[in-house]
Order: structure tokens, then sequence, then C-alpha cells
């Protein structure tokens, strides 16, 4: 709400929620206002930056009149509070909360999507990735995208905009990534730098033009446990140093083993290099069928690679909603019988799976599907589809795997309700 102490170009909220998307609620004259750089408990005074639109504005925070008792000095001083809202660094928007805090307002975000979006009412904890606490969730990004501007300057964009602010470190990054990171070094004829510290091998920095045009490397190598899997430099991997591991593990120990059935169809969707159709591989053995589906064709041709020692295992380039249409319109009885035995992993982008690839999943009727979500939102909405159609959600784990961020990782199993 508003109270006083307003001026004519700032007004006084009280924050009483957080919003998904790292951005907190406040009310004023009626009217909810989306502000960053706060927490629920907060009083700040801020300047409304958006009031287009009807039934919200969004403001920025210019200064904490009341702290709540879990604000932190910021973990990077690019983004801080004392900077202008304009000159602070994007990517680190959970940086001036306190990391059990933040964990707990990812867990209420997520608690509210569920119900809000899906009609489940579930609690969750979110559970840290090894090393994070005791590094206070620093040191932990092995990929970072840094933009150039047109002089040349590279940094991150600031928060919500377009422009490059010029960085002295980077907090998140390891420290391999924070050494190769041309920081203060001018890159002029560059749109974007991306510093890969692969988990095998040396940090490679690797600069985009403004036509998208970047040399040809070489693969990378990422290690998870003891198994080596190659990537192309700009494909797709996960960006938490563990991530990859800790997925792995969640995968294989959320879905129920008396289902796997390991000659049945069982698929990989949105596979990428075929990280989940080896975590399942690896638990269930080399006579493992196993399809993994992948719109990139870099992406599948290292998956069919990295997956060579299962003979049971094919990589796949398709859509997903396309691939899944054509099984569906289209598989013979016995085909369809293994699918129906079949484990199904999906691990959509942040847009999430949709009601088409919802639907026809259902209609193949597998045993059971763990879905891997980045985006809490559109995991409860896919999940409310799911209920709909039969399918309940069955077990559900979080991860924070990106500290000081607001995002989140979810794993869930679900089972069909009628088998
Ligand atoms: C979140 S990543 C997951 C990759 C892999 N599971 C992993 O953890 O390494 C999503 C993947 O889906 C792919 N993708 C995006 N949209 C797709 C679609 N409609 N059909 C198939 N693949 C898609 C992307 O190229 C990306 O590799």
């Amino acid at each position: 709400m508003s109270i006083s102490g307003d001026t004519a170009d700032s007004i006084v909220l009280e924050i009483s929620n957080v919003a998904h998307g790292g951005v907190f609620v406040a009310r004023h004259e009626g009217r909810v206002v989306f502000v960053p750089d706060t927490m629920p408990g907060e009083t700040v005074r801020a300047r409304i930056t958006d009031d287009s639109k009807k039934s919200f504005w969004r403001a920025e925070t210019l200064e904490v009149l009341t702290p709540a008792p879990e604000r932190v000095p910021h973990i990077w001083s690019a983004a801080a509070i004392d900077r202008a809202p304009d000159e602070r660094a994007g990517g680190a928007e959970f940086g001036h909360i306190a990391l059990p805090h933040q964990r707990e307002l990812k867990r209420h975000v997520l608690v509210d999507a569920l119900q809000r979006f899906g009609g489940i009412e579930r609690d969750v904890e979110v559970e840290a990735a090894p090393g994070d606490d005791e590094a206070n969730g620093l040191g932990y990004r092995s990929r970072v995208s840094l933009h150039v501007d047109e002089e040349g300057r590279v940094g991150p964009f600031a928060a919500r905009s377009h422009r490059v602010v010029p960085v002295d470190d980077l907090p998140l990054a390891t420290s391999a990534v924070q050494q190769a990171a041309p920081l203060g070094t001018p890159m002029p004829g560059l749109e974007r730098v991306d510093v890969i510290a692969p988990s095998v091998g040396a940090t490679r920095v690797v600069g985009t033009d403004p036509d998208g045009r970047r040399r040809a490397g070489e693969p990378l190598v990422e290690r998870v446990g003891t198994r080596e899997f190659q990537v192309a430099e700009e494909g797709f991997w996960q960006v938490h140093r563990h991530a990859a591991d800790v997925l792995t593990r969640a995968v294989q120990d959320i879905l129920v083993d008396d289902e796997f059935d390991p000659q049945a169809f069982n698929l990989d969707l949105y596979g990428g290099v075929g990280l989940f159709a080896a975590a399942l591989g690896d638990k269930f053995g080399r006579t493992t069928r196993i399809t993994t589906v992948e719109s990139e064709t870099t992406a599948t041709d290292w998956a069919a690679e990295n997956l060579a020692e299962w003979v049971g295992a094919q990589a796949i380039t398709d859509r997903v909603d396309r691939y899944l249409q054509r099984l569906v319109r289209s598989v013979g009885a016995s085909e369809r019988r293994r699918l129906q035995a079949a484990t199904i992993v999906l691990d959509p982008p942040r847009s999430g799976a949709g009601k088409n690839v919802v639907s026809a999943l259902v209609d193949l009727h597998p045993a059971q599907i763990v879905y891997v979500a980045c985006d809490p939102v559109a995991l409860a909405r896919d999940l409310g589809s799911f209920r709909d159609a039969g399918y309940e959600l069955d077990r559900l784990r979080a991860f924070d795997l990106f500290p000081h961020t607001h995002h989140l990782e979810s794993v869930a199993l679900l089972r069909p309700t009628n088998r």
C-alpha cells in the first residue's frame, strides 16, 4: 500500500509478497505494483517506471526505508541498491537476500504456482546443490554470456534492459570463468562473448559477431560422475557446475523402479545430448532401450555418440510435438504396448511442454512420466493439464541450481490414476 512520504516523483510502498520472475509485490491505490531489489516485509521508496497497464504497474526501488531482517549486503556490488536503478547489473536479482530465505521465497513461488495454475496443493523443500551453502551460493556458474556494446565494452546487461554495464567481477561464476572473462578488455566488432569452463579441459572464450557468426570450436567435454558427454560449444548444457549431477540423480531416484521396463519404448524428450537417457541407461543397464528427441541436429548427433554403448539407444532430431503426434497417429499394436510400459522423461524449455504435448503423452498412456522443469508456472500449468487428463503428480522435488537469482529447477513424477 501507499503510505505517507510520497513525493512528486516517488512513492512509498510496503512489499507484501514475492512474484514469479524475481520481482516483489506491493499495492498502490488498489493496484498491484511489481518492484525489484526489495523483498516481503520491507518498506521502500520507489519510482513508477511503467503505468501503461490497467491491472498492474512496474516500479524501481530507489531506497529501502525499512529493511527486512533477511536483507544482506548484495553479493555483487555491481547490482547493489546504492547504484542508480539503471546502472544495476542484471542476473543476481536475489543477491540482497540471505541464501536460506531465497530458497524459502522460491518454495513459496512454486507452491503458489502449483495451486493457482495447476489446482494442486503440495508443499516442497527447495534443496541446495552440493557446496553452495559453504560458498554462500557463489562461484557456481560454469558458463556466462556477456554482451558487447557499440563501443566494444564487455559486461552483463543492466537489469531489465539491453544496455551493457561494465563490471569488475562475476561472483556467481566459477573461478575459471572469472579468470578468463575479458572484463575491462574492449571487444569491438562483437555482439556477445561466451565464457565456458567445461568440467574437462580448458576454459573457452567465444565471441559472436552481430551477424551471429562465431568460430567453429571443438566440442566440449562434460563429466557427470564417471561418464563423459560431448556437447557442441554453442549447445545446451546445465549452467551450475553440479547441476547435471544433481538432476541425473534426481531423475534416477524419483521414478518407480518396479514400473521401469528396460525393453519398453522409453523416451528422453527435449533430450539435448542425452543426459537423462544416460541416467536411465546407467541405472537400468546395457539392455535399456531409450530414444532421445531433440530439435537441434548437432545436439542429436552428439546424443547418438554419447549413448553409443546402449545398442537400444536412438537419437532423433525432431520437434517433440510433431514426433509425438506422429507416434499417436501411426504406431502399431506392439509398439503401442511398449509405449504403455514406457518411462518418459521430459525437460522442456522455459515455456513448458504445452497442451498438445501433454495430450499426446497422455494418449500414449506411459507407465510413468518424469518432468524436469525450469519454470514453476509452466510446470504448474502442464501438471494441471496432466491431472485433468488422468495423470496425477506423485513425487516432487525442487533444487536451487541458480542461487542469487529467482530461477528454480523442479523434478516431478507423474503416474496414471487408472492403471
Ligand atoms: C532445458 S534443455 C534440456 C536438455 C537436456 N535434457 C539436458 O538436461 O542437457 C531443453 C532442450 O530442448 C530442446 N528443444 C527446445 N524446444 C524443442 C522442441 N519443441 N522439440 C524438441 N526439442 C526442443 C533445446 O534445443 C534444448 O536442447
